[in-house]
């Protein structure tokens, strides 16, 4: 046969997330949690790495060219007994650190792609290289850059001058957007259109079921999985999956793995019997024209885990106040989603009020800062701007970027900033709106060619 070889470069952008109403129940299959996709995206490029005739590389390189020592090359091997693809991190010069979500992600696509295709047994996996570039406002700027988000035009993927360890996030799901676009990328780079194309339910269904094991695993404990649901599919009213699911999985390269994998994402749960219990409903959700969810960065971020942890122990302790708690916090999703959804505006300001006494009296009884009173402090007057219609801080609470619903036009994101600016300098403190806005598209395919200048940077 003659011709050019396929050119399988593929780019998949996954949208960041705010939960906006929801958090700590939306972990419990009784509750549901109400979350927007951001219009902060990480994109991830997928390409083969020529070769010359007769060199036979065995790498996978994913960069992120916006931090430094951000490199990770790996080799991949077979593992005997349906063990799946093992990749192990190649460190040759400088020591790069290890990236976690990156590996892992990588052994579990990998291994489904090794059993989903057979035959991928024989032919194996052509060397990759991945390019990941974030959107700028999943990351503080650095503290010694002179450029400001609304004053200048920094690069489309500005470089943040540190490695990602160090790197200040501002809470919008980085590691699920990278694992979801990381996720969709190796599919559609890998595997024919019959048996992966995004732009049909199954195949988002394959990449959600796919991307939410990959995330746990990375993660080390089974979340509600809130953020890879709306990078998958944007912003909706979303229910959890029963966390017992993944119990019977093996783990990457025990015996059994490849074929246990594929059979539990392709699993489908609308089918009788199916495993799935997640619920997406995008219907409930929309944004009205006129009215726009943005972010507030104040350059902190917050441990989700330990306040989980307390939350978890008061409501194991008083399961009855909890369970009243609970009810009233899951009235305020239904009540807040109808209300953005219909646009009317005075329901939405009605209802985040009293959510945000409530999510920071949960925080009062569990002893976890839900609501820390330098952010009440904050939303209490930035709720008084003429044109801001509610704010909340979003998800678990505590330091990361707050979310305020406000009408989207110039004067009162003029309003905002003036606000904002002023209260950085009578507290002392770095406080922005920030670019992102909430948008309800999840992941998508992209065209390569857009981001041909980031790939010859190289
Ligand atoms: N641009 C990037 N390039 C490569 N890996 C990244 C990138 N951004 C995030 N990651 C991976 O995601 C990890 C961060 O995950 P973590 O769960 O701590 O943050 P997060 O998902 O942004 O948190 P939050 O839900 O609070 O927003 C990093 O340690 C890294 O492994
Ligand atoms: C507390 C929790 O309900 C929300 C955490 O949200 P975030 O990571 O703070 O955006 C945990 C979860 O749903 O996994």
């Amino acid at each position: 046969m003659t011709g050019n070889p396929v050119d399988r470069t593929v780019v998949v952008s996954s949208p960041g997330k705010v939960l906006l109403a929801g958090g700590y129940i939306v972990l419990d299959r009784k509750h549901t949690g109400l979350v927007f996709g951001l219009s902060a995206r990480i994109h991830v490029l997928a390409q083969e790495i020529p070769t010359s005739s007769g060199v036979h590389l065995r790498e996978i390189v994913v960069r992120s060219p916006q931090f430094l020592n951000a490199t990770w090359r790996f080799g991949y091997h077979l593992v005997a007994n349906g063990g799946g693809i093992k990749v192990t991190q190649l460190q040759s010069g400088t020591p790069v650190d290890s990236n976690h979500f990156v590996e892992t992600t990588l052994n579990y696509v990998l291994s489904y792609i090794s059993h989903a295709d057979p035959s991928r047994a024989t032919r194996g996996f052509e060397p990759a290289s991945l390019l990941v570039l974030a959107d700028n406002d999943y990351y503080s700027k650095p503290q010694d850059s002179t450029t400001t988000p609304n004053t200048s035009n920094p690069p489309r993927f500005q470089h943040f001058s540190t490695t990602l360890r160090n790197a200040h996030k501002t809470g919008l799901g980085s590691s699920a957007a990278i694992v979801t676009s990381l996720t969709a990328s190796l599919l559609a780079h890998y595997l024919p259109p019959a048996l992966f194309d995004l732009s049909t339910p199954h195949g988002r269904r394959i990449l959600h079921n796919l991307a939410q094991v990959a995330h746990c695993s990375a993660q080390g404990k089974i979340g509600s999985g809130f953020d890879v649901a709306s990078a998958v599919y944007g912003s909706c009213v979303y229910r959890r999956f029963s966390p017992g699911l993944l119990g019977a999985l093996p783990g990457p390269g025990e015996a059994g793995f490849a074929e246990a994998l594929v059979g539990l994402v392709d699993d489908d749960g609308e089918k009788e019997g199916g495993k799935w219990d997640y619920e997406i409903d995008k219907e409930s959700v929309g944004l009205p024209k006129g009215v726009a969810i943005r972010m507030c960065d104040v350059d902190c971020g917050t441990q989700t885990v330990s306040m989980v942890k307390k939350v978890h122990a008061w409501r194991d302790e008083n399961p009855e106040a909890a369970g009243e708690v609970y009810g009233k916090l899951q009235g305020k999703v239904d009540a807040l989603a109808k209300a953005l959804k219909r646009g009317e505006v005075e329901s939405v300001e009605k209802v985040m009020g009293p959510f945000r006494e409530l999510m920071r009296g949960l925080g009062k009884k569990s002893g976890a800062a839900i609501e820390p009173e330098s952010q009440e402090e904050m939303l209490d007057a930035l709720e008084k701007v003429e044109g801001v219609l509610g704010s909340v801080v979003p998800g678990a609470g505590g330091y990361d970027a707050a979310a305020v619903v406000l009408r989207d036009d110039e004067e009162t994101e003029k309003r905002v900033e003036g606000f904002l600016r002023e209260w950085s300098k009578s507290h002392g403190i770095q406080v922005g709106l920030m670019n992102v806005k909430g948008e309800t598209e999840g992941a998508r395919l992209e065209d390569p060619r857009e981001f041909k200048a980031w790939v010859a940077a190289e």
